[in-house]
C-alpha cells in the first residue's frame, strides 16, 4: 500500500522535474532578455499574477495555501537562480 503511493508519487515527482527544467529553460530565457534590456530580477507584479493564476486553478481548498506556498518557493529560488547567472 504505501510502496504503490510512493510509487505513484515517484512518477509524480518525475514530471515535476521535467516541468521544472523547462521552467527553468524559459528563466534562462528572462535573465538573457532581463540583462539586455537592464530590467531588475525581481518583478512583484508578475509575482502577484503568478499566484493570482495558481490561486484560480486549485481546485482542493485545503491544498491552496501549501501550493501557493510552492510556488512562491519556486519564484525565491528562480531570482535565486538568476541573480547566480546574470
Ligand atoms: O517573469 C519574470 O520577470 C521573471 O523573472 C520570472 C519570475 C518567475 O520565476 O516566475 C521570477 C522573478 C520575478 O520576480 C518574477 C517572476
Amino acid at each position: 500500500m504505501l510502496k504503490e503511493i510512493r510509487e505513484e508519487v515517484n512518477q509524480i515527482d518525475q514530471e515535476l522535474v521535467r516541468l521544472l527544467e523547462k521552467r527553468y529553460a524559459c528563466v534562462d530565457e528572462i535573465v538573457r532578455i532581463k540583462k539586455e534590456q537592464h530590467i531588475a530580477t525581481l518583478d512583484s507584479t508578475r509575482e502577484q499574477e503568478v499566484l493570482k493564476q495558481v490561486a484560480d486553478l486549485v481546485e482542493n481548498k485545503d491544498y491552496e495555501i501549501s501550493i501557493m506556498r510552492t510556488f512562491q518557493d519556486i519564484m525565491d529560488r528562480s531570482k535565486e537562480y538568476q541573480k547566480q547567472n546574470k
